[in-house]
């Protein structure tokens, strides 16, 4: 079996060592970054990329997803995180444990909502990339917010095996348990919210019963939701407490000045009830326009808005049709730093601009994030994702945006590329017209931080244009030694996503040498 890009570039500290963050220090902002980009530099440098384009975060409250572990056995409700330093690297690990465990408890949830009767031998492949892609959504959460991992630690159900593995000498080892009262990392909203949540859950027992996690989901356009977790079948008792939860949510300053009432949703194993909605509706602003973006619970979603309008604006940028040296100066000068390397990386991609006949192939497209803003790019575009949420999402915001250009079909990319190499027709594909007269000379991937497969690895060099969307530059590094060969970095930028974390996420144009 082909394996993933696991392997870092020799020599050079990873970039997916744990750090703390429920510690900020908002003044060193630029510090912290600056700490990332000299490290990245260093990564890079073997592929002689052009000027490095920066993008930054706000300092604080940039994370619109947050999730905690509810600590209720002293008495009074409060949520709780699990802060790694460098130090407690063994900490970190079990949190990693504990976290994989509750992702395949909710697994099990998610049995429910699947397709009956999916038999056929694509399935086990998708499933394990359903699988990695749910790690990849919680991977850069549970390094900022890994509360996850206090939930199969307290629940103890699963990986009860590896329990007594952070024992030395009698001093247990572990994260450090933090009370959160308030996150600055978290939206202004978010922080409303848990305020709230914690208040009414405090003094409602039908609430508060085995209560163990609460998730935290909004947008810069001030929709809402919040999913409380429980060991405990759900009734309509709880269906009764939700609905006044949720009005007291939509009295909070941002849910109230949107005029918008947050939804509240009830999991417990096998079982989900979603008041009103599972999803939220993000506006995000690129290139002057505005799009909006249905973000369903439980699926990927960028975590940091003001950073991915940076990020969409930047791949628009890029693969603007023969217009591409022009283009990237305004898009570096909208990133807050490098106007000046801007215009360097631009004179670099010169020479390799979309022609205005091209289509664009995009795999790994989620909720259709990149697919949207960038489709006007482009003649036509065909997109393929593995998880069916993401892709019923996909299919949703096209409708809203007006979008009519892209063919979307729900497959792993390992199986994609396949198919396209052997010109195959499969069923899922069934609908694609006009396959073979088809202009695929650019292609867009954004996988998760486990990187690209062998297989897409050798599809990508197929192509005269790469973009390349990374959260791990370690595994990006890794793949770019295979396709370097044939094709040169014409532009490279950093998207600060994570702040304070060693997670960075980067975006990569390559031309054909
Ligand atoms: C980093 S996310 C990016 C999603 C989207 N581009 C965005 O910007 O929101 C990676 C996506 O790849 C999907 N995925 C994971 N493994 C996959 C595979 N083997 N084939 C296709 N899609 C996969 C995940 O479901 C997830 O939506």
């Amino acid at each position: 079996m082909n394996g993933h890009a696991a392997e870092a570039c020799a020599e050079t500290p990873a970039f997916t060592t744990p750090v703390s963050i429920t510690a900020i220090d908002a003044e060193d902002y630029d510090g912290q970054l600056d700490r990332k980009l000299t490290k990245l530099k260093q990564l890079f440098q073997e592929f002689d990329p052009p000027q490095l384009e920066v993008f930054t975060s706000p300092p604080t409250h940039y994370r619109m997803r947050s999730e905690f572990t509810v600590e209720q056995r002293d008495g009074p409700l409060h949520f709780v995180m699990f802060d790694k330093s460098p130090a407690e690297e063994t900490a970190a690990e079990a949190g990693q444990e504990a976290a994989a465990a509750l992702e395949q408890e909710q697994g099990e949830g998610k049995e429910l909502e699947q397709e009956e009767g999916e038999g056929e031998p694509e399935r086990a492949a998708e499933q394990q990339a359903e699988a990695q892609a749910d790690a990849s959504t919680s991977a850069a959460a549970a390094a900022e917010a890994p509360a996850a991992a206090a939930v199969a630690a307290a629940d103890g159900k699963k990986g009860k095996g590896k329990k007594g593995k952070g024992k030395k000498g009698g001093k247990p080892k572990g994260p450090r348990r933090v009370r959160v009262d308030t996150f600055p990392v978290a939206t202004k909203q978010v922080n409303e919210l848990m305020a709230v949540v914690r208040e009414e859950a405090d003094k409602t027992p039908e609430l508060r019963q085995r209560l163990f996690q609460v998730n935290f989901h909004t947008t810069l356009a001030g929709d809402a939701m919040v999913t409380l977790l429980y060991h405990r079948k759900l009734g309509p008792e709880w269906q009764a407490a939700a609905e006044r939860l949720r009005d007291a949510l939509a009295a909070t300053p941002t849910a109230a000045a949107a005029g918008v009432r947050p939804h509240v949703i009830g999991r417990s194993r096998k079982q989900k009830i979603a008041l009103d909605a599972d999803f939220v509706l993000e506006r995000l602003t690129v290139g002057g326009r505005t799009f909006v973006q249905k973000q369903v619970e439980g699926s990927f979603s960028q975590p940091n808005g003001h950073v991915c309008q940076h990020m969409l604006t930047w791949a628009q940028d890029v693969t603007k049709p023969a217009a591409a040296s022009e283009g990237s100066a305004a898009a570096a000068a909208e990133g807050s730093v490098a106007a000046e390397e801007g215009k360097e990386a631009a004179a670099a991609a010169a020479g390799g601009g979309v022609g205005p006949e091209d289509d664009l192939l995009e795999l790994y497209c989620g909720n259709g994030n990149f697919t949207i803003p960038l489709s006007a790019n482009f003649r036509r575009v065909v997109a393929t994702e593995v998880a069916k949420s993401s892709v019923e999402a996909a299919r949703y915001n096209m409708e809203a945006n007006g979008v009519s250009n892209v063919f979307l079909a729900r497959m792993a990319s390992e199986e994609f590329a396949v198919t396209m190499r052997e010109r195959g027709s499969r069923r899922r594909l069934e609908g694609l017209e006009g396959w073979e007269a088809l202009r695929l000379r650019t292609i867009l991937v954004d996988p998760p931080r486990a990187g690209l497969d062998d297989f897409t690895v050798e599809l990508l060099k197929e192509f005269d244009r790469i973009v390349y969307i990374s959260c791990n530059p370690d595994t990006l590094c890794a793949n770019l030694k295979a396709i370097a060969p044939t094709h040169r970095i014409a532009r490279f930028a950093a998207f600060d996503q994570f702040p304070y974390t060693h997670h960075l996420e980067c975006g990569v144009y390559l031309v054909r040498r």
